[in-house]
């Protein structure tokens, strides 16, 4: 017999709230969970009685980049929508690559690896290749996650370049699946409840390679320009085509508002998502459906040169219907945010302010004066609420009693 046993993780009125000798009281509000069924029948003394349960299982997330685009970044700014900050397993290997929260477990893809560094020079194939990485443990550990079960996780050694002895990963309640291929095994893309594709030009990501890797890692730029151009056909092969499956695609681009830009650093950002999607209802400027640019600039904004550009329309990408909301600039003030917020409608936000609220949290994250920290951010505002609506229609109740 499974018995459900009541958590105060998440608030949820259960269906059949009286519990005869139960101890809670009629209307109570409690959250059921069991791993393995939705409706159980529990003893209680002499009386037998059925309650309605909130099956807990992991919700599963993808997200797709390559190397070096800003796939950490965007995770720290998710697991702060969700509260509390994101560690790796205590008392576990020192490189692990994974990262818990209360809420989120963020893994790295990179723990697939079936080649290690040794191995992929002999053979002579890249990381981003296939062949050097294992989809079947792969899809059998992420379905077993969904499924609501512990897994014995390798570990892919950065420093070291080995394969590491195994990590325990419990079920979450949100299972964050980021690297290079979240959606390029049709097995695994089919367990994912949403799934995002940061998309950076070529240009950018070189601009970013060299800021992290020669400022910070000591390397040189030719050898940041040779290791781009060795992963590129790779790159375009297996990583890039991801992008078609993606729920919602964060595509970075070198500015429009300064003609013939080749520093890099003012960007333009797009916000592809896609139409459709159960519980993701795209983000939309002053009307939806309605094909709008905005200049914010002026009394209410303050914006030095090249100042800022907003655009937001619907659109066709890889054949699909979506919306697709634009930034180009960026802010040079955070604290103004508000007034692009006040503007955006179907935020997901719990307060008025929200958004602007996370960004100034946290304005030293790279990003944060342009459309990359306000796109990453809202998807992460997105992403709870996908999260509360599914736990809501699990549990057969309305979405407002499941908010976390
Ligand atoms: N939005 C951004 N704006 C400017 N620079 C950025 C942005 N996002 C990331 N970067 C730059 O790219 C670097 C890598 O970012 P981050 O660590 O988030 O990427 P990653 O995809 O997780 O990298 P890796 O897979 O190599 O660990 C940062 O150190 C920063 O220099
Ligand atoms: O594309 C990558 C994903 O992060 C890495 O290059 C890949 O994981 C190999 O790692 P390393 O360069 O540390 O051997």
């Amino acid at each position: 017999m499974a018995f459900c046993s009541p958590h105060t993780t998440t608030s949820l009125r259960s269906p059949c709230t009286t519990i005869p000798n139960s101890g809670f009281r009629q209307n109570q509000v409690i959250l059921f969970t069991t791993r393995s069924s939705r409706r159980s029948t529990t003893r209680h003394g002499a009386r037998t009685f059925q309650v309605s349960c909130a099956v807990e299982k992991p919700i599963v997330i993808g997200l797709a980049a390559d190397s070096g685009c800003g796939k950490s970044t965007f995770m720290r700014r998710l697991t702060s929508v969700f509260g509390g900050a994101a560690e790796p397993p205590k008392g576990g290997n020192p490189d692990s690559n994974t990262l818990i929260s209360d809420t989120t477990t963020v893994i790295c893809l990179d723990d697939y690896h079936s080649l290690d560094r040794t191995g992929r020079k002999e053979k002579g194939v890249t990381a981003l290749d296939p062949k050097a990485n294992d989809f079947d443990l792969m899809y059998e550990q992420v379905k077993a996650i969904k499924e609501g079960k512990a897994i014995e996780k390798p570990i892919y050694n950065h420093v070291t370049g080995l394969l590491d002895p195994a990590e325990l990963i419990q079920p979450p309640k949100i299972f964050v699946i980021e690297g290079l291929h979240p959606m390029y095994d049709e097995r695994v893309r089919d367990l994912l409840d949403f799934s995002i594709y940061l998309d950076i030009s070529n240009e950018v990501k070189f601009a970013w390679k060299i800021q992290r890797d020669m400022a910070e890692r000591g390397h040189s730029l030719e050898s940041i320009k040779a290791s781009i151009e060795a992963r590129k056909p790779d790159f375009d092969a297996f990583i890039d085509p991801q992008k078609q499956y993606a729920d919602a695609v964060i595509e970075v681009l070198p500015t429009q508002l300064i003609p013939d830009d080749n520093e890099g650093k003012v960007l333009r950002v797009k916000l592809i998502m896609k139409e459709g999607v159960k519980f993701f209802n795209p983000v939309y400027l002053f009307d939806e459906g309605s094909t709008i640019n905005w200049i914010p600039c002026g009394r209410k904004l303050t914006c030095s040169y090249p100042g800022i550009k907003f655009s937001y329309g619907p659109d066709t990408y890889f054949g699909q219907e979506v919306s697709v909301l634009e930034m180009d600039g960026q802010f040079d003030r955070l604290d103004e945010l508000i007034y692009v917020e006040s503007h955006l409608s179907n935020l997901s936000t719990k307060f008025y302010g929200e958004v602007t609220q996370q960004m100034l949290k946290h304005a030293d994250f790279p990003g944060s004066n342009n459309g990359t920290g306000l796109f990453q951010t809202i998807v992460g505002l997105k992403i709870r609420d996908l999260y509360e609506q599914i736990i809501a229609e699990r549990a057969g109740v309305p979405a407002e009693a499941a908010k976390v």
